[in-house]
């Protein structure tokens, strides 16, 4: 199953997941001006990075709307990251954050997990019913190798407006998100333990991130939050079993590090790189704490 591969990469390269939301402003421009599109410097951009990163990082996740926003040309580049991704032998999240029901979420799945965009997980919001959303993705689970993470606590204030929200026992609305996920996971758990049905909870707020990690055992997690919204290598361990069971995403920390480390913008891969290492071995220290 994917999930026993995805483990595996946090054993072997710890629990960095590279977020390529590759804004085409947070390109160097005297790289960008070497590109006749803006899709080509795009994906350039994201390829100098993976080669950097894929060997001490366990997966990347690509957000599918910095490629949208490019149109076309946006879109080919969405699909050469992933299939370059896949060259490198690495494991890719299609963060596309799709909740629709029925035949559309048939077309959802069809198209983020196979053709053209393919991805090995894909983002997913439960908002509409669990087993309604979800449902047209349960086949690619079990038969295809691929898997998801669903939308259980997000990382983001805003989630206080509706994900915080009492029902009549006291339970908040995230734990009840958390707590079907669970019961639905149960059949599509791997070798390691863990289920290729994942939930994403962000490293902020983490008041009740033990008890949401003890209603949500059997799931891997998408740890959002890490850097640029300011959860750290901390906020993230309550998250993690046995040191495993979780990937944590930084996006702009990683890929516009150049930015901050003072390096020459050409150099961005290597920030990139520096960047990663260090939340890698943060997180690893603070695992043995
Ligand atoms: O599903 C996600 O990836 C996600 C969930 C969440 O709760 N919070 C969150 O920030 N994200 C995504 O994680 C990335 C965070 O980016 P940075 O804040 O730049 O590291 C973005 O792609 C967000 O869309």
């Amino acid at each position: 199953m994917i999930v026993d591969k995805l483990y595996r990469a946090v054993e072997e390269k710890g629990h960095v997941c590279v977020g390529l939301d590759t804004d085409y402003s947070y390109l160097p421009s005297a790289f960008a001006s070497r590109f006749e599109t803006k899709g080509e410097a795009i994906f350039e951009f994201n390829k100098e990075i993976i080669d950097r990163t894929h060997d001490k990082a366990a997966c990347f996740k690509v957000q599918v709307a910095y490629y949208e926003a490019l149109g076309l040309e946006g879109l080919k580049a969405y699909s050469d990251t992933l299939k370059y991704i896949k060259e490198k032998g690495s494991i890719s999240i299609c963060d596309i954050k799709r909740g629709d029901i029925m035949k559309t979420a048939e077309m959802y799945a069809k198209a983020h997990f196979t053709g053209d965009f393919e991805g090995d997980f894909i983002t997913l919001n439960a908002y509409m019913g669990v087993n309604d959303s979800l449902e047209p993705f349960l086949d690619y689970i079990k038969n295809q190798d691929k898997g998801i993470f669903v939308l259980v606590r997000t990382s983001n204030q805003g989630a206080r407006d509706f994900q915080y929200i009492k029902n009549e026992e006291g339970k908040y609305l995230y734990s009840s998100v958390g707590e079907k996920l669970q019961e639905l996971s149960q059949d599509y758990l791997g070798e390691c333990g863990f289920s290729s049905i994942g939930g994403v909870v962000g490293c902020t707020n983490n008041e009740e991130g033990i008890k949401l990690r003890e209603e949500i055992k059997s799931m891997f997690l998408l740890i959002p939050g890490y850097g640029a919204q300011g959860g750290g290598a901390k906020d993230v361990v309550p998250y993690l079993i046995n040191g495993n069971g979780g990937v944590v995403n930084s996006s702009r920390g990683i890929i516009t590090a150049y930015k901050k480390d003072g390096s020459d913008p050409m150099d961005f891969a290597k920030a990139a790189e520096r960047a990663t290492v260090k939340m890698r071995d943060e997180i690893r220290e603070e695992l043995k704490k």
